[in-house]
């Protein structure tokens, strides 16, 4: 038998559904409410709740079926092709969608609604690689993304991008405009000060330096902002975790065993702080051999599927280790724009941590789905 409250929920629900229905299309009709309904049934990693039907814009009829524009309250706009092909088999219709991406989350800080600190218990596991790749993929998703080089000792922001000879200017000279590349927002100490300058830095001089680095960038108004944090887990890292407004963390590690312990004390580091930690990527994770295409584990294997199911957190990436991956971060080559195939992985990561975010943010949908019994 139905309790009250849920009497009232279901009421609710199908008052939200009519109501939204209605305001899209004035009047009912069951070829679109057919592309709602489907579209509210499509489920992936990235979409575990569908398409709400408030994301959907307006549905026209064109001469071969439907154009579908979505308002996308995360970063995951290459989904869609996914989106559409399950829509053809569902309706038997051509769907051709359509997407904006229009954060509904606040802002966390200034006008940037997302900071993301990317970091790893242990140098030279490819943080840094990782970090820049993923804003790539992001940027691509049509995100508003940022970078902010805190690894203040061995900044490699503007190698990464192959714009070491950048300086920052100065509007007003109270605030740094930031170094822009393919629309992506970049901040270092790196463009500011010789490396040689940087490296001895004391503590309370690092965590000043990325507090101004944050602070007095014009960033404008950003959906994702990266900081790629310094490798380890000391009273450096942690002074800096605790003195940004982050939404969560991402670790990077190898499958190593050594690598793996120190992303144990990282998962420690901002359990400690209460960061949400969005997932671990596990990067050289396998070498995929160029003549026979088998996998090789050439530093272990599942080290860190056991670690992220051990403490409770997605493993979100397993990325090769992969000549082309290396050589264009070396070249400063934006591996979005690149048809090589370790872009997927970057893709596909970048999905996940913008809809993990939107989910962690968003009230609304959890006050939709929670159903109480009393
Ligand atoms: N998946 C990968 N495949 C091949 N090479 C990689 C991969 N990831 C990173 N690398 C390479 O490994 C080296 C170290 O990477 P990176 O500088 O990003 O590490 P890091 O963890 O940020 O280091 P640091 O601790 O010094 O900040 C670089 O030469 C980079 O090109």
């Amino acid at each position: 038998m139905l309790h009250n409250s849920e009497v009232f929920f279901i009421i609710r629900a199908r008052f939200i559904f009519m109501f939204g229905l209605n305001k899209l299309f004035g009047k009912l009709n069951p070829e679109k409410t057919a592309i709602l309904t489907a579209l509210s049934q499509y489920k992936s990693a990235v979409f575990p709740f569908g398409i709400a039907n408030d994301w959907v814009e307006k549905v026209d009829k064109t001469n071969d079926g439907f154009e579908v524009h979505l308002n996308l309250p995360f970063a995951a706009k290459s989904a869609l092709l996914d989106i559409e092909a399950e829509l053809l088999e569902k309706t038997q219709t051509k769907i051709s969608l359509s997407a904006e991406i229009a954060l509904t989350s606040t802002n966390k800080f200034k006008q940037i609604k997302h900071i993301v600190l990317v970091a790893s218990g242990k140098g030279g596991v490819g943080k840094s690689t990782s970090a820049v790749n993923l804003v790539y993929a992001m940027a691509e998703q049509g995100a508003k993304v940022g970078i902010l080089d805190a690894d203040i000792y061995g900044p490699s922001i503007p190698s990464l991008f192959g714009l070491e000879d950048e300086k920052p200017t100065t509007k007003d000279n109270k605030t740094l405009q930031p170094i822009i590349k393919d629309g992506i927002k970049m901040q270092s100490i790196g463009f500011l000060v010789p490396a040689e300058d940087a490296t001895v830095w004391r503590g309370p001089m690092a965590s000043q330096a990325l507090n101004q680095l944050l602070n007095e960038t014009d960033w404008g108004e950003l959906d994702y902002l990266f900081v790629d944090m310094p490798p380890g887990t000391g009273d450096i890292q942690l002074t800096m975790t605790q003195k940004v407004p982050a939404s969560g963390a991402v670790i990077i590690t190898t499958p190593q065993d050594l690598a793996l312990a120190d992303a144990q004390k990282g998962i420690a580091m901002f359990n400690q702080v209460n960061l949400p930690i969005l997932g671990l990527i596990e990067n050289m994770s396998h070498y995929i051999c160029g003549h026979c295409g088998g996998k090789n584990h050439v530093f272990g294997q599942q080290g860190g599927e056991r670690l992220a199911s051990r403490h409770g957190v997605p493993l979100l990436a397993e990325i090769p280790l992969d000549i082309e991956i290396r050589t264009h971060s070396e070249q400063g080559l934006n591996i979005a724009k690149q048809p090589i195939k370790a872009t997927e992985n970057y893709t596909a990561c970048s999905q996940l941590i913008a809809s993990m975010l939107h989910y962690q943010s968003s009230t609304d949908s959890q006050v939709e789905i929670v159903m109480t019994d009393d």
